[in-house]
């Protein structure tokens, strides 16, 4: 029998909300009808990947915070205590209030109160096998460096993320990465402004992991966030379909998923959501033939995907063999995979590097329009085919994955 860690909510709340600027602390604003951490509370109680709840409050507001877990019938809150002078210092208080126990431990700001359950899944999934993980999104602004109102350097956006919470531990490594920041008397001058970072610092040999975050989990920060956290949590709770997260089970769940390329990273994904991965050398896109009888030794394919992945470099230096693979690979297996997918009326995924170079660019064009010409000749066929144009492997997975699960078809996403 496999007995896995209990894992526990932290849900940091013990701030002011000095940017929101009310005389109460921000977490205790009402956005659609409850409170913040109301709303934030209720997504720990009610995951089913959560065992307990352990709540960080303002000094001076642990009282009413106790009344409104009573009220509001929250039942895996174990413990509700006063917060630090900073957020690193409420974390280091949650630590020594979690017990001695090992166990999982997931570090939630309490003013991101639209966090999807499936980041909360996929964390505690991740902690199977890393011991520290980070909830992050690419960057859509570009992001500098300034000194004194000068800029001083413009950085590669391509490789910048922007962290949020949860973040996701083992209660052991967090905690002993904190003992030594508190420590270090050098900690004190150069705060952490997360979690991570701590580990980063102190424990440098520990991997962390990377799970894709969403733009939904916003962090309520400046009063313009409580307007759109506001509606964001009304057309939640009106059930607009619009914010709802894709249900990746429903279309993943028994089906067999044929992956082409370096699918390590979305066999990990989908096979979580219940999927029978097969994964097949990039390789066998090179010719029709070679691709069609590797799908014949997967039996019934209900999606197909092809992971071209990273092509970086110029026309000019790149080898032959690189370059037919890049320009012909995604119809090699399109053409392959039309008789099966035809059989269940199953969905097409297309893979293109999205990042830059002259062998790139023109194989993430013809992708993205073979995927939009395949969905209109195979939709009398049943059969959906959409594009996705990624660089970094982890958005690439969650990209397919919302290809296979948007119902859609001649979709170009990008991650
Ligand atoms: N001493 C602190 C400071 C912050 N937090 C929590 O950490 C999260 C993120 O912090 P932030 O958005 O900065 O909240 P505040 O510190 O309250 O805001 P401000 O910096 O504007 O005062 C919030 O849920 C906040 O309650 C905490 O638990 N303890
Ligand atoms: C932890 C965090 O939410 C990640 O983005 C962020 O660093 C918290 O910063 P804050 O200034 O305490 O809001």
């Amino acid at each position: 029998m496999i007995s896995r860690l209990p894992s526990i909510g932290v849900v940091l709340a013990g701030g002011t909300g000095r940017r929101v600027g009310h005389s109460e602390p921000k977490q205790l604003i009402k956005l659609a009808g409850r409170t913040i951490l109301e709303h934030t509370i209720e997504l720990f109680d009610a995951s089913p990947d959560v065992d307990e709840v352990v709540v960080l409050m303002t000094p001076g507001f642990v009282e009413p915070v106790r009344e409104l877990v009573r009220r509001c019938g929250f039942g895996k809150v174990t413990a509700i205590v006063e917060g630090g002078a900073s957020r690193t210092e409420s974390t280091w208080r949650a630590l020594q209030a979690v017990g001695e126990r090992e166990c999982n431990v997931l570090l939630h700001d309490a003013v991101r109160p639209l966090l999807e359950p499936r980041i909360i899944t996929d964390c505690v999934r991740a902690l199977e096998t890393y011991e520290a993980v980070e909830v992050a999104i690419p960057s859509s602004d570009t992001v500098l460096v300034a000194e004194d109102d000068i800029v001083r350097e413009v950085l590669d956006r391509s490789r910048l993320r922007r962290a949020q919470t949860p973040q996701a531990f083992r209660l052991s490594v967090i905690r002993e990465a904190y003992r030594r920041a508190m420590a270090d008397p050098g900690f004190a001058t150069r705060q952490a402004t997360d979690d991570c970072g701590v580990v980063l610092r102190y424990l440098p040999e520990v991997p962390i992991y990377l799970v894709p975050g969403s733009e939904r989990n916003m962090k309520v920060t400046h009063p313009i966030d409580l307007s759109i956290a506001d509606q964001l949590l009304r057309l939640a709770a009106a059930g607009t379909p619009a914010p709802a997260p894709p249900d990746y089970r429903r279309v993943l769940s028994g089906r067999t998923v044929a992956v082409f390329g370096d699918g390590a990273v979305l066999a990990a994904l989908a096979s979580g959501y219940g999927a029978v991965v097969r994964c097949f050398p990039a390789d066998l896109a090179r010719t029709e033939e070679q691709a069609a009888k590797a799908l014949a030794e997967a039996g019934p394919v209900h999606h197909v995907i092809h992971l071209a992945g990273p092509r970086p470099g110029s026309l000019a230096a790149a080898d032959a063999e690189a370059l037919a693979l890049a320009c012909l690979g995604a119809s090699n297996v399109a053409r392959a995979a039309y008789p099966l997918l035809r059989e269940t009326g199953g969905t097409l995924v297309l893979q293109a590097d999205g990042g830059d170079g002259s062998v790139a660019a023109p194989a993430r064009a013809a992708t993205a329009e073979l995927a939009r010409a395949l969905a209109s000749e195979w939709a009398a066929d049943d059969i959906r085919v959409n594009a996705v144009l990624t660089t970094d492997p982890h958005r690439t997975a969650r990209t397919c994955l919302d290809a296979l699960a948007s119902g859609l078809t001649g979709q170009v996403m990008e991650g």
